[in-house]
């Protein structure tokens, strides 16, 4: 939808922008700058695939492994026709970061092919998962890097994952994360990232004196983290006022049934053609200009830029996608008053349940998701305190720089430690 007119600077620059940000503030060297912002290694894979009518077409996969220094490579897969190693380059530093926010023992990567899931059957997807998997294989493994679930995959892309490396090393569960419950998957994880959302949302309301039971809600992505987004803002008494996807968007003023949404959503059918009393179709434009107290950007990077982050019309905007706010939208939302909270932390819950699957995966244990959920709160509402404690102490100081402080800091120490340099 038109919500989406070219960022002015790619997801790299924006990762790299807030990088020196931070930087500046911890001191760090140029020398050492140069450590922290390339990657340990970058893998290219050339993926010719038949499909079933007999073509063979030719993809490309990456995986691009930021800094391991604090443990294992982590980070999502994504399969989008826009992709590239630039992309990956971004999203993988910003795993890095994310990790040591919130304390878990991971590095950071990522990675994924340029493809168009919505034009493969599934058949030729199961395919394309396993030469990716085969073609990468060398660089995975359970102590080495994990992939997980990120946009247009899902559990079942992780099983397929986990089956073709298993051909080559045996059963090995922990080789990916957001794998289905009856493979060894977590409880939990597949709605992680919007309940950590939601516990940091429920933190940083105190901030702009908003009671999180009574807020509005818009949400732009209603795929995994989208979706959950809604539904856990509806159990917890808020109004999900208006949603986008790539295909369109609506409004509610009284608001919408977020779960029925989600069934909608879920069984094919995109955002544009929910049909329910007082909801209606909005453009572009209308959606993100919609008045509401939380705006939850969680599709892709870069979509709130220069050109449009006027528009906006919130007290916060807590963000469940990864890059989704230009260095120069954030000044504006700063000008306009309106808080933010930062990818590296609002929608690290994935990945912590990540950790917990692994840690399970290790032992052949499980966890109950009660046990999962409360787990992923303590950690979520200790790295907000610790943010948030870092930013007063700088004085203006925004959340997005004080995280990234927090997060340079421990991979420097951990380098350090290492005898990296
Ligand atoms: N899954 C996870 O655990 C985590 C995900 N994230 C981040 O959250 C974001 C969403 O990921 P996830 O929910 O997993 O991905 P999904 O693939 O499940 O959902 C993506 C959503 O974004 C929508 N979208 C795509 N393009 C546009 C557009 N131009 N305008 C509006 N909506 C659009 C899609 O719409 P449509 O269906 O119509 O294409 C879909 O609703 C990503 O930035 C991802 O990196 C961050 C941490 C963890
Ligand atoms: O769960 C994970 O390992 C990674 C999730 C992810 O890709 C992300 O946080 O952006």
């Amino acid at each position: 939808m038109h919500t989406t007119a070219q960022a002015e600077i790619s997801s790299f620059e924006i990762v790299r922008h807030y990088f020196h940000l931070a930087a500046d503030r911890l001191g760090i060297p140029d020398d050492l700058r140069t450590v922290l912002l390339s990657a340990y290694r970058e893998v290219q894979v050339q993926l010719p695939i038949k499909l079933s009518d007999g073509r063979v077409h030719t993809f490309t996969g990456y995986r691009v492994q930021h800094n391991g220094a604090r443990g294992p490579f982590k980070g999502g897969i994504r399969y989008h026709p826009t992709v590239d190693l630039d992309e990956f380059r971004a999203l993988a530093a910003l795993m890095t970061w994310k990790t040591a926010i919130v304390g878990v023992p991971f590095g950071g990567a990522k990675g994924g092919v340029n493809c168009d899931p919505s034009e493969l059957s599934a058949q030729e997807l199961e395919k394309l998962t396993r030469a990716f998997t085969q073609r990468i294989d060398k660089v995975l493994g359970p102590t080495r890097d994990i992939p997980a679930p990120d946009v247009n995959t899902n559990a079942q892309v992780m099983a397929w994952m986990m089956d073709e490396y298993g051909k080559g090393h045996g059963y090995t569960p922990g080789i990916v994360t957001g794998k289905p419950i009856a493979l060894e998957g977590s409880y939990g994880r597949e709605s992680a990232t919007a309940r950590g959302l939601v516990y940091l949302f429920r933190e940083a309301a105190q901030a702009v004196n908003l009671v999180p039971q009574e807020a509005t809600v818009a949400i732009q992505g209603y795929g995994n983290v989208g979706s959950w987004v809604g539904r856990l803002m509806q159990q917890l008494g808020a109004r999900v006022v208006a949603v986008a996807d790539a295909s369109g968007a609506i409004r509610a003023e009284r608001g919408l049934d977020a779960e029925a949404l989600a069934a909608h959503v879920r069984a094919g059918g995109s955002v544009a053609e929910f049909v329910a009393d007082g909801v209606e179709p909005v453009s572009g434009e209308e959606f993100l200009a919609t008045r509401c107290d939380v705006f939850v950007p969680a599709a892709l990077g870069g979509m709130i830029h220069a050109s449009n982050a006027h528009l906006l019309d919130c007290r916060m905007v807590v963000e469940g996608a990864n890059s989704p706010t230009t260095p120069q939208a954030d000044e504006l939302l700063s000008e306009k008053g309106i808080f933010v909270v930062p990818d590296v932390m609002a929608n690290a819950g994935g990945v912590v349940v990540s950790y917990f699957e692994w840690v399970q995966n290790l032992q052949h244990f499980r966890w109950d998701e009660r046990e999962v959920n409360d787990k992923l709160g303590t950690i979520m509402r200790r790295a907000y305190r610790e943010v948030a404690a870092r930013a007063k102490e700088a004085d203006g100081n925004s959340l997005r720089v004080a995280a990234y402080e927090i997060g340079i800091e421990r991979v420097v120490e951990a380098a350090r430690l290492r005898g990296n340099f």
